[in-house]
């Protein structure tokens, strides 16, 4: 069904010729002046920058006070920098009778303009005023008696097009294209959604819809739950939230941070500039493979062995695992001491061992109470040795010898050392590289696992590539066993830090002495020829302090820290999420407030999710919301038609996302007996506009990747890194491999036939899935 729009009145889209439509000529203007107030702020923020620079600070308040200066106007000027394209791009006209401005105009920031009023020159688009600029529609016009949108580049007004909402006549949008549904701001979207991919994903803030908006602009202070198909605009959505968010509130979350989950590198890369474009760089994204400090888990393992790690079971077998490490001595150890041999027997480690657990403290952080415990049971034994009554056994000693005895045990390395063996500090990483290690242990923290699944977990069976140690599905479990340990990541970073401002300080001091008594007839005099010892300083003193400053944004000291709690934390492509993966990354958000994106239907991981109430039910009981996202901007209806059976095939009671268009491009089939050697002779060939990428399954990627040219601009995906991208032109290599690699196989074939903004290709050797057995083949005008 499609529903009435509004009449849109598009100005001449080619070069503005502003003598024939006026509205061109009214538009430039107020750009004339945003852009103008945009300069002024630069040049500002310029100014205050370089003063800041230049100040000199005695105390280390004054520093930091400085250091937090340096960085607002830095980021005032990341800001001011991200705005300039396509500042300014909506204007609404309000009815009579709203007690508020009858024109607003929205742009990518809110700007005020530097005259006596503050007059209000571009109200930025999260600003609830503008709100009706993205929710408008006839039959809910919100006040608005027209929406103008407006295109510009490089600073010239390049078209406008106008809805009269109140009219509720049928829009069609300047090309000339029928989209379905209800659509807001129409020909903006036909635009956006033809345009050629640059491999860099783009901000939506001109077309954002409204059953978008609504999930960006949501209050719910629990887990918000995005579900939907591919290309339904999840990820849009999920970083147009973060926006919003770090624009409401502000103060909370550029304190404690937003964290972005994505699935890959290649994801991360592609949604990178979109914050950015948005004026926002304190958020921290990362994979989950990354979010443990120092470690970069790039090694790869099986599918066994990743469904395994993912699963809640491994809880038990880390605990396990540090709990062997709580270890009772063997017969005959002893530490020599005043010149006795000490023993130390079960009994004292065991008494030792029983009083740090009963702490309830975890391994590291009860070790001393465990030295305590075993340092007083062996000055008992001690005075056992020196101080009994060789008649009848009785204990000559008085306490304060006993007293003596712990102290001189205390401070005897060897002692301290002897007994630090049964409960030894432990790091993450040692215990989990032992447990793969060592079949022993292995064996002892896995009761009731079978020698498959054990096998599975060895490293001696699966050597690691190149090197890497920790792949990926380890880190939720060095991030539990930090947990276990009581490990922290960042103390030798704060010390670091204070050392640092330590020295800035000093160096501060000398500076000032060496400024001080520079010749007077110099300073008046300066020849900039002349390089002053002072100046040497200054620049290089200026120059460290300022990687200081920038590389420490909250984000990276989030990254940093594995303690750190944000204040906000958005998963994406959520579904490939094991259980332990989700332990993790609640531990990062105490507070629970998060936005989850994610689509069961697309889930690849052996350890992914196939229920968000599975999930989420035991972390937020009921405090979980979930909204549907039901339009699929990405793909046009020809592709989507072969998807959809895939879909239907993986959850029959999952609705498919409504394809908005159509580009009357079929895909087709094309079969050779050397599939690989087709697909990129196709890839290479091929003439068409835009990106255009070969998708091939986990196990071939490698090998097709061998064959392109180097440097060809087509390039190959594996599946697992393609998720959550997008290209012009698909070419899918042997679907069959898709479906044999994985259990998941169907779900990778679904993620695999929605990738594509506007042609698929199919190349083959093997049958194709009955779903795709109709496809055409090779079409004769390709
Ligand atoms: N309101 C919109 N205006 C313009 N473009 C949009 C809009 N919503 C989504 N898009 C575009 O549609 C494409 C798909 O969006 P996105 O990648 O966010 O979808 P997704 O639901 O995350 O897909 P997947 O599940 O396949 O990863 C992107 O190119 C995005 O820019």
């Amino acid at each position: 069904m499609t529903a009435p729009h509004p009449r849109s009145v598009p100005s001449d889209p080619t070069p503005a010729d502003t003598a024939s439509d006026p509205r061109l000529a009214q538009e430039q203007v107020h750009l004339d002046a945003v852009y103008g107030r945009l300069d002024r702020m630069r040049a500002n923020a310029k100014r205050r920058l370089s003063e800041t620079l230049r100040e000199s600070a005695g105390t280390p308040q004054a520093l930091s006070e400085r250091e937090s200066y340096e960085r607002m106007y830095q980021e005032d000027l990341v800001k001011i920098d991200a705005a300039e394209h396509n500042l300014y791009f909506g204007r609404l006209d309000m009815t009579d009778g709203t007690d508020t401005d009858t024109v607003r105009r929205i742009g990518r920031i809110g700007i005020l303009d530097d005259d006596e009023q503050d007059t209000t020159l571009l109200l930025d688009w999260r600003a609830p005023l503008a709100r009706p600029f993205y929710l408008a529609t006839p039959a809910s016009p919100e006040d608005v008696e027209r929406r103008r949108h407006i295109r510009t580049r490089s600073r010239a007004v390049r078209s406008v097009s106008d809805e009269y909402l109140a009219s509720g006549r049928i829009e069609t949008s300047s090309d000339g294209a029928e989209l379905g549904g209800n659509v807001v701001n129409e020909a903006a979207l036909v635009d956006a959604l033809n345009a050629a991919r640059t491999g860099e994903m783009t901000d939506i803030v001109e077309t954002i819809q409204r059953e978008q908006d609504e999930i960006i602009r949501s209050t719910h202070r629990g887990v918000t739950v995005v579900q939907g198909g591919p290309g339904t605009g999840k990820t849009a959505v999920a970083l147009h939230r973060a926006a919003y968010l770090l624009y409401t509130y502000r103060d909370m979350l550029s304190r404690s941070g937003v964290l972005i989950i994505g699935p890959n590198a290649d994801f991360l890369q592609y949604i990178g500039q979109v914050l950015p474009s948005l004026g926002e760089t304190g958020v921290l994204l990362s994979t989950i493979g990354d979010l443990f400090p120092d470690v970069r888990a790039r090694a790869r393992d099986s599918r066994t062995a990743t469904a395994l790690k993912g699963d809640q079971r491994m809880l038990n077998v880390l605990r396990a695992a540090v709990r062997a490490k709580q270890a009772l001595p063997g017969r005959g150890v002893t530490v020599p001491f005043d010149g006795y041999e000490l023993p130390i027997d079960a009994e004292v480690v065991k008494a030792a061992r029983a009083h740090a657990r009963s702490t309830r403290r975890a391994h590291n952080l009860a070790q001393r109470a465990f030295l305590r415990a075993a340092l007083d049971e062996l000055a008992e034994v001690h005075a056992r040795q020196v101080g009994a009554d060789p008649l009848d056994g009785s204990q000559l000693l008085t306490s304060a010898d006993l007293e003596d005895i712990r102290r001189e045990l205390e401070s005897d390395p060897h002692v301290v050392q002897a007994l630090g063996e049964f409960w030894p500090a432990l790091t993450p990483q040692g215990v989990l590289r032992e447990l793969y290690d060592d079949p022993a242990l292995l064996r002892k923290s896995t009761r009731g696992w079978t020698d498959e699944e054990r096998d599975a977990l060895r490293r001696d069976a699966h050597p690691l590539r190149d090197g890497a140690d920790f792949s990926p599905a380890d880190v939720p479990l060095l991030d539990e066993l930090a947990e276990l340990i009581g490990y922290r990541t960042d103390e030798a970073e704060q010390v670091q830090r204070a050392q640092w401002r330590q020295r800035l300080a000093e160096a501060q001091d000398a500076l000032d002495i060496l400024t001080g008594s520079a010749p007077q007839d110099l300073e008046d005099d300066l020849d900039p020829e002349i390089l002053m010892a002072y100046d040497l300083i200054d620049a290089e003193q200026l120059a460290e302090r300022q990687v200081h400053t920038t590389s420490r944004t909250t984000a990276e000291r989030a990254h940093d820290d594995r303690t750190w709690t944000f204040g906000h934390v958005i998963v994406d492509e959520a579904q490939e999420l094991s259980s332990m993966a989700w332990r993790m990354v609640m531990r990062r958000i105490p507070n629970r407030w998060m936005t989850v994106i994610g689509d069961t239907a697309q889930t690849g991981d052996a350890a992914g999710a196939d229920s968000w109430r599975e999930v989420f039910e035991p972390y937020v009981a009921d405090r979980w919301r979930l909204h549907e996202l039901t339009v699929n901007y990405r793909t046009p209806s020809e592709i989507t038609r072969y998807a959809n059976r895939v879909l239907n095939w993986i959850n029959p009671d999952q609705a498919p996302p409504e394809s908005l268009r159509s580009n009357g491009i079929e895909p087709y089939a094309i079969r050779s007996d050397d599939a690989a050697a087709a697909a990129v002779a196709l890839a290479e060939g091929s003439r068409w506009p835009g990106l255009t990428t070969i998708i091939a399954s986990d196990g071939t990627a490698e090998d097709v990747r061998a064959l392109a040219s180097p440097g060809d601009r087509a390039t190959v995906h594996a599946i697992t890194a393609a998720k959550g991208l997008e290209f012009d032109n698909v070419i899918l290599l042997e679907p069959a491999d898709l479906i044999a690699e994985s259990p998941r196989g169907y779900n990778d074939l679904y993620v695999a036939l929605t990738r594509a903004t506007q042609r698929l290709v199919v190349v083959h050797a093997r049958a194709l899935p009955p779903d795709l057995a109709d496809l055409p083949d090779d079409l004769p005008h390709e």
